[in-house]
This record gives structure tokens, C-alpha cells and sequence, in this order.
């Protein structure tokens, strides 16, 4: 086996306390632990979740200093005594769940995203906004050689977790999902996994950009959250029948979709949330849940058999969502776009050689 140089000190984005900023710098290389792989980041996502950690959004203690990021695709280059599942050389992707105990109730019922002692990329442990990211090998996505790593990254967060939300939904295909927030990272791919598995699309978000990608997208309609006078009348009139969508997706950074969508989900339809706007609450009228028969759950990333399909349908061609390229240097005006909800679609950081 052909030696791999792995050096001593590695470039990274750090953010050294809450609310940033970050510090673009040297930082030591990890050594993987018996049970971990060491990856060459290639690419890595920019997930709004990050944005969430540095800013401290949530009431979940997040690691400080903190090197962010959980969509990173690139190489193994050195593992564990404990490893069999990854070679040296292998394409791997560090995702949200870097690891999980295997041995708790959920994770025996392959429900690892709750397990109280999982270390999560870029939050609790440090992520893949620097060159080599350690993570367990149980948790690591394969990724097949032929599949390119930077389109592949937004897969291993965004792509996993519409993946699982859409099933968790219950949607059928021919029927409708309202997906909330389809312009942004998760938005883009959440259409196309819709599309793949047979479901029509009406996607809301604001401005013209994002108006565009949706309809390349495959979206058969589009309703303007900035512009729209009734966006609970526009929403369900892009349904069929009127009577509103059989599923919301909802996606979005900000409360107020969370408090409307079950005025135009349709009765016994689903609403599923997974975006995480800070100190946010759902709302919803117990008459109208109850004789319209609503249901409203949460989704939370995906477990490794989801990484699984979600991964093998981007590898046989049916999810193609846009992605910009930046330097990892650019991460700090990236942020800066997506506070401003700029980003349509999603940045993949290139990593420095
Ligand atoms: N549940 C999970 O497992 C999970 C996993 C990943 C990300 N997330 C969360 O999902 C959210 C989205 O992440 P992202 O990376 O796609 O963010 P993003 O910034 O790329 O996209 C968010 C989109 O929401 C849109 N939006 C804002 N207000 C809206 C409104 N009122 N109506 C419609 N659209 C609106 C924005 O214009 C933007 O396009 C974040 O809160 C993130 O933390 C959750
Ligand atoms: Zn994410
Ligand atoms: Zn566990």
C-alpha cells in the first residue's frame, strides 16, 4: 500500500466564540481514533445549520472554538486498527451525525439521529470546514468513485434529510407537496427528490432568482412569499382541486410558515418541519387539526440507511440540484449571503490542495 503524506498543521475556518468571527488559520491535524477514519476533505456544504451553531440559535450547547461544516465529500487517508468498512484511498462523506453509540434503544432501532450521546460535525465536534475531519467509520456515507464530490456534498446533509422528511411525510406519487423554503440548500434538492420519487412540486420562496430555479427545478408552480397577497389562497390554489397540498415540507429559516402551513395543508395531509428558525414556535388551531384530521411531525437528518438511498439516488442520476463553488477562505461572505437569504441553491466550499 502506497503511503499517504498527511501533514501536522492543516487550514481551517474557526470560529473561536459565539457569533463568530471566523478566523481562517492553521490548526493541527486530527489523528483518528480506533473506530474513526481520517477524510481529505475535497468539497464541503455550507448548511444554514452552521450559520445556527456559530450564532449560537439554539439552546443546545455547541463546541467553542468551533470548526464548522457537515457536508464534506473527499478521501480516506488513514484509519483506525477497528476499521474494516473503508480502505485507504476510499471516497467517505463526514455528515450532521458523526457518530452514535449503537447501543441505546434508538440506536438499536436504527433511529441514531436521537441518541442522546451522538457527536454531531461541526457542532459538537469539530466539522469539515478544514482539510482532514475525523469520523467514526460506522457513521461515515460511502461514496461510489464515479460520483463527483463536489455535487455529492449538499447530499450528505440537505439530501438525506428532505429524503427522510418526504418519507416521513407519507406522500404518494401523483400527489402534491408544498415545499417551503424550496429556494434555499435544502429546498433545491428536497424538489428534486420529489420529482424522482413521482410527486408534484409547488415551491414557495421569495424573489425572482429563486422564482428560476424552482421552475429548472421541475416545480409547476411557484408562489412568491415576498409578493404574495393571499399566500394561503395562492398555495392552495396551486393544488389540485384547490384543496391544498398533501404534504408541507417545511424548510424555511423563519416562523411564520411554520404558523400557517396547516391553513393549506389538505385534510388528513402532513406537515413535516425541519427547519430550525431560532426561539420559534408551531402553531396550529386544535378545531381545524382535529376535524381536518392534520398531522404535524418533525424530521430530523436521517439514519445510515437513509444516507444509503439517499446517496445511490444522486449515483444514478436522478437528483441534479444547482451548487456554486467557492474557496473555503470565502466561507465568512457566504454567511453573509445566507443571513440575507441570497443563496438560491448552494455553496460547496473547495478545500486548498
Ligand atoms: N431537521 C434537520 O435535520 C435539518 C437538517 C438540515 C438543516 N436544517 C435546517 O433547515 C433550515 C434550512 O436550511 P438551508 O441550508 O436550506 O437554508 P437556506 O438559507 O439555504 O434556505 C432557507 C430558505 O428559506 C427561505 N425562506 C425564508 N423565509 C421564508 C418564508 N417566510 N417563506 C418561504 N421561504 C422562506 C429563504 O429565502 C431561503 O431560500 C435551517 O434552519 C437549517 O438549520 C434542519
Ligand atoms: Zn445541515
Ligand atoms: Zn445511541
Amino acid at each position: 500500500m502506497t503511503k499517504i503524506f498527511i501533514p501536522e498543521m492543516q487550514w481551517a475556518q474557526v470560529a473561536e466564540k459565539i457569533g463568530g468571527p471566523l478566523v481562517y488559520k492553521q490548526i493541527p491535524v486530527p489523528k483518528p481514533g480506533p473506530d474513526e477514519i481520517l477524510v481529505k476533505i475535497r468539497y464541503s456544504g455550507v448548511c444554514h445549520t452552521d450559520l445556527h451553531a456559530m450564532m449560537g440559535h439554539w439552546p443546545i450547547p455547541v463546541k467553542m472554538p468551533l470548526v464548522g461544516g457537515h457536508e464534506g465529500a473527499g478521501v480516506v487517508v488513514a484509519k483506525g486498527s477497528l476499521v474494516n468498512e473503508f480502505q485507504i484511498g476510499d471516497h467517505a462523506g463526514i455528515k450532521w451525525l458523526n457518530g452514535s453509540c449503537t447501543e441505546c434503544e434508538f440506536c438499536r432501532q436504527s433511529d441514531d439521529p436521537l441518541c442522546a450521546h451522538a457527536k454531531l460535525s461541526g457542532y459538537t465536534v469539530d466539522g469539515t470546514f478544514q482539510q482532514y475531519t475525523v469520523g467514526k467509520a460506522t457513521h461515515a456515507s460511502k461514496i461510489p468513485k464515479d460520483v463527483p464530490l463536489d455535487a455529492i456534498a449538499p447530499v450528505l446533509c440537505a439530501g438525506i434529510t428532505v429524503y427522510k422528511g418526504l418519507k416521513e411525510s407519507g406522500v404518494r406519487p401523483g400527489q402534491t407537496v408544498a415545499i417551503v423554503g424550496a429556494g434555499g440548500g435544502l429546498g433545491s434538492l428536497a424538489q428534486q427528490y420529489a420529482k424522482a420519487m413521482g410527486v408534484r412540486v409547488v415551491a414557495v420562496d421569495g424573489g425572482d432568482e429563486k422564482r428560476a430555479m424552482c421552475e429548472s427545478l421541475g416545480a409547476e408552480f411557484y408562489v412568491d412569499f415576498l409578493k404574495s397577497k393571499d399566500l394561503v389562497a395562492d398555495v392552495k390554489a396551486a393544488t389540485p382541486g384547490g384543496l391544498g397540498a398533501h404534504a408541507v415540507i417545511l424548510l424555511a429559516v423563519s416562523e411564520r410558515p411554520f404558523q400557517q402551513a396547516t391553513e393549506y395543508v389538505r385534510s388528513r395531509g402532513t406537515i413535516i418541519a425541519i427547519g430550525l428558525p431560532p426561539d420559534a414556535y408551531l402553531k396550529a388551531p386544535v378545531l381545524n387539526t382535529v376535524v381536518r384530521m392534520i398531522n404535524i411531525k418533525g424530521s430530523y437528518v436521517g439514519n445510515r440507511q437513509d444516507g444509503v438511498e439517499a446517496i445511490d439516488f444522486f449515483a444514478r442520476g436522478l437528483i441534479k440540484a444547482p451548487f456554486k463553488l467557492a474557496p473555503l477562505e470565502d466561507l465568512p461572505a457566504i454567511y453573509e449571503l445566507m443571513e440575507q437569504g441570497k443563496i438560491a441553491g448552494r455553496y460547496v466550499l473547495e478545500m486548498p490542495e
